[in-house]
């Protein structure tokens, strides 16, 4: 056993495509403050009055649909990146290679439950990597949150390292300029690339989440290596829930004004999931697929997360060998 782990954290799914497992996890999701931000008296009556009687019964079709024989996708692919991340490590580290697991900001595995038994089992370095390139603090900073409540009840306070952000990184930059070409080498390059981030609300950004600044510059560091021109690309902001005003523009929106504006072909990529997931395989790929075809659109084509992709493997074990170096 190494004295070293990597947790990769990611957000987290139900445990079961139903409205029961889908209200559960909503309801620990949504009763994050780090997620929704609005004062309590207000917000428990719309969560427990409106959100939680009925929107798991709609959003557990939109995950029946995505589901596959071994689970939901985001747990399934998360796993496949962790396995795949650790083959690599072994083959540069051999004996050396840290403890590779994966942990759920919400649901299980969580992270405290990770990180007690691998405590347990004489682990005394841990490196938490959330698989969120962009920070914000609705995500990233949830997972700050849970480490800090481990600290709080620890006697002898595991010594833990988070990755805050990697948008920055070259190797990552690289791993979605390579996935976009792959992609074209397959199909015609559209007239757009849409580059659809998950929005949070705009309120958040005015009090200084650098979200949106991390997203477009994601974006521009793509579409330079790519040698795109200004008007060939765009950043969208897709998932909105509520009434407040999230990020712009929207995703649904663009897609549904665009054929009027001429633009009859478009691929969609979203860098803000490192993994596929409920957002990706159904709201992208399917709802606003719909979307822009029923308003005229001719082509949409949905870009792959780099889920277990080499270049992404790659990327995460330099991360690791950069932290244990
Ligand atoms: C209510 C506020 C929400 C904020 C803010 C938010 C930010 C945010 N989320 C992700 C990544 C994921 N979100 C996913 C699902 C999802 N997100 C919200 C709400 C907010 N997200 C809801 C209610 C849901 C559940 C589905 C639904 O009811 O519509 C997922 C997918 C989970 C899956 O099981 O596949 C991911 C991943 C990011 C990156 C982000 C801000 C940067
Ligand atoms: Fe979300
Ligand atoms: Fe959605």
């Amino acid at each position: 056993m190494s004295r070293d782990a990597v947790i990769f954290v990611n957000l987290g799914t139900p445990e079961s495509p139903t409205p029961q497992g889908v209200r559960r996890f909503l309801r620990e999701f949504l009763s994050d403050r780090r997620v929704v931000e609005i004062p309590r008296l207000i917000w428990w009556p719309i969560l427990y009055g409106v959100i939680l009687p009925f929107r798991p019964n709609r959003v557990a079709h939109a995950y029946q649909s995505i589901w596959t024989e071994a689970g939901s996708p985001l747990k399934v692919l998360t796993e496949n990146l962790v396995d795949q991340v650790k083959q690599s490590l072994l083959e540069v580290l051999g004996e050396k290679t840290p403890e590779v697991y994966c942990a759920y900001t919400y649901g299980q595995p969580s992270i405290a439950r990770q990180i007690a038994q691998l405590q347990n089992q004489g682990v005394e370095r841990f490196l938490l990597l959330p698989l969120y390139p962009q920070y914000s603090a609705t995500t990233t900073g949830s997972v700050y949150d849970q480490y800090a409540r481990i600290i709080k009840s620890s006697r002898n306070v595991p010594d833990v390292r988070i990755q805050k952000s990697y948008y920055q990184r070259q190797d990552y930059v690289a791993a979605l300029v390579q996935s976009v070409k792959a992609h074209w080498q397959e199909h015609t390059p559209a007239q757009k690339l849409l580059f659809s981030f998950h929005g949070i609300p705009k309120r958040n950004v005015e009090l200084g989440d650098p979200y949106q600044a991390q997203c477009i510059a994601t974006a521009e560091s793509v579409a330079q290596a790519l040698d795109l021109p200004a008007d060939r690309w765009l950043v969208s902001f897709q998932s909105r829930l509520g009434k407040a005003e999230w990020l712009k523009p929207y995703t649904d929106v663009v897609l549904s004004e665009w054929p009027a504006e001429g633009v009859e072909s478009v691929d969609v990529i979203c860098p803000a999931f490192a993994i596929d997931c409920l957002e990706t395989l159904e709201e992208i790929d399917v709802e606003n697929r719909e979307l822009f075809l029923a308003s005229g659109g001719k082509r949409y084509q949905y870009i792959k997360c780099l889920n277990d992709n080499s270049a992404h493997v790659f990327m995460f074990s330099n991360i690791v060998l950069e932290h244990f170096a």
